[in-house]
């Protein structure tokens, strides 16, 4: 296989050069010992946009040999956090500079419009590099006085080492980002698995991992299978830390991965069937907004969908008008043209899952007041999808949908509101709306989630922290909190004058 491909961008005419091997020690290369390819389909029209090498257990070795060497060479405590601040300010330069290419491309592989990745995704990947480059020069430790005059003790916060980082395919590079981000800040140094839906941008910014002078071995890309290359970099037994973002199944096998291996430390960002709490005091054309928002955005296929809403009764049928409306005028379409504010989804697998769920909301009895039919034609096209006469018992209120599907159900007062808002086995994100402070007070409390929303949803900042409670997660991404993902603290106990008396 050629080691790059040129990609034609039919809607743009732009030609982009695609690296189609495995980035090991800063250069692209084909597998140690497989002949094995990942199709990349471009879910607008279901045609091959290319093949890239997959990966096999061998090349995930190979990647984390490269990466433990540059740890022990060049990186790691061999570069000071100033060297590794310049490095990503320039890494987020280059990902600004090429902007526009890096968003046509994702459109092409993933789906999702142009626009959105250019000034969304790609726009916050480039502040989260930077908002990193600026903690790079700042990881410190405490100094820490103990019970003797003569003695004190001290903390360094280190790098862990050998970095896994296994990302899905509905954020394919701003995920990259958060992950990369904070760990090369820490010191660390990554073998990154991209999903096999949407290698292509991991590999593209691969190429910019050498234009800004990263030494090799630092950032390593193996595109693979999840059971392949996903499973050898849970197991294997010289990372030091395993990144997660993806389902709750995948994440459960990667933390008994990590414990039957090494115990390497592990986070997960994983699935949410997150709720939205309607209150009549709310501002309802506000709320009705945000709430499509919460399920509308990126198709659905987001971990914090705000997948079921909950009315008040008192207002639940003029909520349910102003929301439909809000559905509607949202336009799923392909990403390349410029009125399209969502794309089709990911991928076959991802389109008939949809729709077998959207099935089951049928035949178990809610009523779809909007959408709930299939397009004619090309593409894995869902639109914006509501079922109102839910129960909890209904499938399309416990699963994790990651489409534009909506369940709307009722509650009479704020207790039976957080409790049917909490009765679910996640805890990713919840939203409330209200115009009462004291009871966002009260209701921001008692909802289970990592992320709770107040009269907005689903926007999320680099500087505050993101991560999931109950079967959401572990561990926490964004922030400072991020930075103890990477970091493993060291005490140093220093004696500067007390003689031992001994024997004891
Ligand atoms: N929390 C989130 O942001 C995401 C949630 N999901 C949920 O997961 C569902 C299934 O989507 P998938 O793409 O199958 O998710 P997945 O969790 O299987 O895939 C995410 C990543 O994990 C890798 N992976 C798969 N099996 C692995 C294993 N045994 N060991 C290590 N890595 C492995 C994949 O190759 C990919 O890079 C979606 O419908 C959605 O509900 C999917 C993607 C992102
Ligand atoms: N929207 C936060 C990242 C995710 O969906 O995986």
């Amino acid at each position: 296989m050629a080691s790059s491909v040129e990609v034609t961008v039919t809607a743009t005419g732009r030609k982009i050069q695609v690296p189609t091997g495995l980035f090991i020690n800063n250069e692209f290369v084909p597998s140690a010992d497989s002949k094995e390819t990942i199709e990349c389909i471009d879910p607008a029209t279901e045609s091959t946009i290319c093949s890239v090498v997959a990966g096999s257990a061998k090349d995930i070795d190979l990647a984390v040999r490269a990466a433990r060497h540059a740890f022990a060479t060049t990186w790691g405590k061999h570069v000071t956090g100033f060297e590794r601040s310049r490095l990503l300010n320039k890494l987020a330069d280059l990902i600004e500079r090429d902007a526009q290419q890096l968003a046509e491309l994702e459109c092409l592989n993933n789906g999702k419009p142009v626009k959105v990745a250019r000034d969304f995704d790609i726009g916050d990947s480039v502040a989260c590099l930077r908002y990193y480059a600026g903690f790079a020069d700042k990881i410190v430790g405490q100094t820490i006085e103990v019970d003797n005059k003569t003695k004190v003790a001290f903390t360094r916060h280190d790098p862990i080492g050998v970095c896994g980082q296994v990302i899905p395919w509905n954020y394919p590079i701003q995920m990259w980002a958060w992950k990369v981000a904070p760990a090369l800040a820490c010191g660390c140094t990554i073998v990154m698995k991209p999903s096999e839906f949407t290698p292509l941008t991991a590999l593209k910014l691969s190429e910019l991992i050498v234009e800004a002078g990263f030494p090799p071995g630092v950032v390593n890309t193996v595109p693979s299978l999840g059971s392949v290359g996903g499973a050898a970099l849970s197991a294997h037994p010289d990372v030091d830390k395993i990144a997660f973002t993806g389902s709750t199944v995948t994440g459960r096998k990667i933390m008994e991965a990590a414990a039957k291996s090494n115990l390497k430390k592990v986070s997960l960002e994983l699935g949410g069937k997150s709720p939205q709490l309607i209150f009549e005091s709310a501002d309802l054309e506000e709320a009705s907004k945000w709430a499509a928002l919460g399920i509308l955005y990126n198709t659905g296929q987001d971990c914090t969908a705000g997948s079921r809403v909950y009315v008040q009764d008192s207002i639940y049928d003029a909520f349910l008008e102003k929301l439909v409306e809000k559905a509607k005028a949202l336009t799923i379409g392909q990403g390349f043209d410029e009125n399209s504010g969502g794309g089709p989804v990911v991928s076959k697998v991802q389109y008939d899952k949809i729709w077998s769920y959207i099935e089951s909301g049928k035949q178990e009895g809610a009523k779809c007041i909007l959408g709930g039919e299939k397009r004619a034609g090309k593409g894995y096209y869902v639109d914006p999808t509501i079922f109102t006469n839910i129960n909890p018992d209904m499938k399309i209120v416990k699963a994790e949908i990651f489409g534009p599907v909506l369940a709307v159900g009722k509650f009479k007062t704020e207790e039976e509101g957080i409790k049917l808002a909490n009765d679910t086995s996640y805890g990713l994100g919840a939203g409330l709306h209200s115009n009462d402070a004291s009871q966002c007070m009260r209701v921001s409390q008692a909802l289970e989630a990592g992320t709770v929303w107040v009269n907005q949803y689903n926007l999320l900042y680099n500087n505050v922290p993101f991560g999931g409670k109950k079967q959401s997660g572990i561990g926490r991404e964004l922030g400072s909190y991020a930075l103890d993902e990477y970091t493993s603290v060291k005490a140093i106990h220093w004696n500067y004058g007390e003689k031992l008396d001994w024997p004891l």
